[in-house]
């Protein structure tokens, strides 16, 4: 049977295809988390041309650079540099070291985000219903101003991290949330309830303008 991060990687391959068809560079924030990036593993150098997708990231933890604990760092790893996506092309959030605080790394990704939005965003899920860095009951969730936030405490270590604000990732044409596992099918069925908040399950506040995918494996729709 073909695996979850297989059936994501080869949607994402097509849809990638499909942009660059149309004479596009594809715009795609990127996620962290487990399903993710067992899913960049499985991506293949067959039909996209990898240096022509732009990437930026959704969330990163407030570590230093090339810390295994980062997003971007773990993308590097499992496609990225296996796949020959330049430099240029990655946009990184930056990383902690002395020189700036994390309010000044948030507003300095804010300068690098495409002007003209996301054309996917890929999102993954806590069992807290949390997407990206957005928790719940904290305040960036009612961010109306900036683009991108820090966020401090974070119920999940490392606790410093940076993350897109709600505006920022429903600039985008398409939203897909990647899930897998028992211990998320609550919150899957709480974000996709008729009912409910943000506050409670954040990944309420996210939805694609043209698409929004939920691809989960059983244990996680089991809800
Ligand atoms: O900390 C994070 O966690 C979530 C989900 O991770 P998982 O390992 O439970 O799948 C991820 O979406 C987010 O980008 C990341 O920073």
């Amino acid at each position: 049977m073909t695996s979850l991060a297989e059936r994501i990687a080869r949607r994402l391959e097509q849809r990638l295809v499909d942009i660059q068809a149309t004479g596009r560079r594809p715009r795609v924030a990127l996620t962290g988390g487990t399903i993710a990036v067992a899913a960049y593993r499985e991506l293949s150098a067959a039909g996209v041309d990898w240096s022509d997708v732009d990437f930026w990231w959704g969330d990163e933890r407030f570590v230093p650079d090339g810390h295994t604990d980062r997003n971007d760092q773990q993308a590097r790893d499992a496609f990225l540099d296996r796949l020959g996506v330049p430099a240029a092309h990655v946009h990184a959030f930056g990383a902690h070291d002395c020189a700036w605080s994390a309010r000044e790394a948030a507003d300095a990704y804010a300068a690098t985000l495409p002007a003209s939005g996301f054309d996917l965003v890929l999102l993954g899920l806590g069992p807290d219903g949390h997407v990206a860095s957005l928790f719940p009951g904290f305040p960036q969730l009612h961010e109306t101003e900036r683009p991108v936030a820090e966020v401090f405490d974070s119920p999940k270590p490392p606790p410093v991290r940076l993350t897109l604000t709600f505006p920022t990732l429903n600039d985008t044409e398409a939203v897909w949330f990647l899930v897998s596992g028992a211990e998320k099918a609550a919150a899957v069925a709480r974000a996709r309830a008729d009912d409910g908040t943000v506050d409670e399950t954040p990944a309420r506040g996210v939805r694609g303008r043209g698409e929004t995918l939920w691809l989960t494996d059983d244990e996680a729709s089991a809800g």
